[in-house]
């Protein structure tokens, strides 16, 4: 669905993929997308993303995203965000929505007042708070799991990690890996996030390293790890690439799949990342219902067997690890769609999605 709401200036686009598994939900991102195709193409492909992530994490929702088209430093308003939260109420339901790159959850208060359908609100809002902790914590699994695959140990401390992107998800990484006692390079086009960082680390008197642009691919690290845009895993970072494993939170890290066949070629352990960053998903689809901190944590714990499973199912396979959890998920939309065509769900589940 286009939004266009001249008074505000608001242009976004919303993507539905596929509601097997329940309503569509997914974060909104804010960016100055050079065209409007440039913005269809990331919606579409981070809604599919959200298919496979909402599988993969066992949360009944479907794929969906939307995409405002703007700069987040310079054209928000709350007016904008109501405008945007009015298109979501006209979805009736079949879309829920939340911050993702350039949105706060501050920015979603606006438009709660328009719409239910809105997620990761903070707790004085009735929500769960910012769906970036749980997705943080979420990495952390991830790393812990890839490390037990390669060194035999989910131990942190010591190794090198890469961080590209120090925003709501890669500063906290950032920070918990300081804490563990991790070395770590880091990259951001705002100066003022490596300055906290750096400032930060002085406190925890850990070791970062600040690299510009490109560096971040050529470092010594042991992992690297994207927490900023998709597509940056292809033909000529994986030619740079010199460390031995890839997990981070950022949506769309391979340009295309057959860069996971590539990745497996070179020997480097790719941590497919609609697994390592469903932890804000899981939360955000638990506020759906009657939130529970407990919950949220246990499943997003899961993050680091599920991703071991796969990790397991591709090495046996010989299969890139992309393929093994894109079929993971497509096995599990494929049984849901089966019973989903058995019972019509009449009735709303017991933990009765608010209304
Ligand atoms: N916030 C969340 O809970 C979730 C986020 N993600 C994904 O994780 C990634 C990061 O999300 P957030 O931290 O929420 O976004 P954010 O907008 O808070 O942070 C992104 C950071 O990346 C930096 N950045 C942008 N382009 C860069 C480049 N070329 N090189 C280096 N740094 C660059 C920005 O300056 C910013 O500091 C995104 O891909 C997002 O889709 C995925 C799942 C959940
Ligand atoms: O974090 C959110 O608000 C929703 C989940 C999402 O959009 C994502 O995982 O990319």
């Amino acid at each position: 669905m286009f939004c266009n709401d001249p008074e505000t200036g608001l242009k976004a686009i919303i993507a539905i993929h596929n509601t097997t598994l329940g309503p569509a939900l997914g974060g909104c991102r804010m960016r100055p997308y050079k065209t409007v195709d440039d913005a269809l193409e990331d919606v579409l492909r981070l809604s599919k993303g959200m298919t496979y992530k909402c599988a993969a994490a066992d949360v009944d929702f479907g794929g969906g995203k939307a995409v405002i088209i703007g700069d987040p430093l310079s054209d928000k308003s709350p007016e904008l965000f109501r405008a945007f939260g009015q298109f979501v109420e006209s979805l009736n339901g079949r879309f829920y929505t939340g911050t993702d790159m350039g949105t706060t959850p501050e920015d979603f208060v606006h438009a709660l007042k328009e719409t239910n359908c809105i997620v990761g609100v903070p707790e004085e809002y009735g929500g769960n708070g910012d769906s970036s902790v749980p997705t943080a914590k979420g990495v952390i699994y991830g790393l812990e799991a890839t490390n037990k695959m390669i060194y035999g140990t989910t131990s942190l401390e010591g190794r090198a990690y890469a961080i590209q992107g120090l925003g709501k998800v890669g500063f906290k990484v950032a920070e918990t890996l300081l804490e563990f006692g991790a070395d770590l390079y880091v990259t951001d086009i705002n100066e003022a996030a490596v300055n906290n960082l750096l400032m930060k680390a002085e406190s925890l008197n850990g070791r970062v390293r600040a690299v510009e642009g490109k560096e971040i691919y050529r470092t010594d690290a042991d992992v690297f790890v994207p927490c900023a845009l998709g597509g940056v895993i292809n033909d000529e970072t994986i030619e740079l690439l010199r460390v031995k494993a890839i997990a981070g939170s950022a949506n769309n890290q391979l340009l295309e799949t057959r860069h996971g066949d590539l990745l497996k070629e070179k020997g480097i352990l790719y941590a497919p990342d609609y697994i390592v960053n469903s932890g804000g998903l899981i939360q955000v689809a638990d506020e759906l219902y009657t939130p529970n901190k407990q919950r949220v944590l246990q499943k997003t714990r899961a993050i680091y067997d599920t991703l071991l499973e796969i990790y397991q199912q591709a090495e046996k396979r010989n299969v890139s690890t992309v393929i093994a959890a894109n079929q993971f998920c497509e096995d599990r939309i494929e049984r849901r769609k089966r019973r989903n065509s058995f019972f019509n769900h009449a009735k709303p589940a017991k933990w009765a999605i608010r209304s």
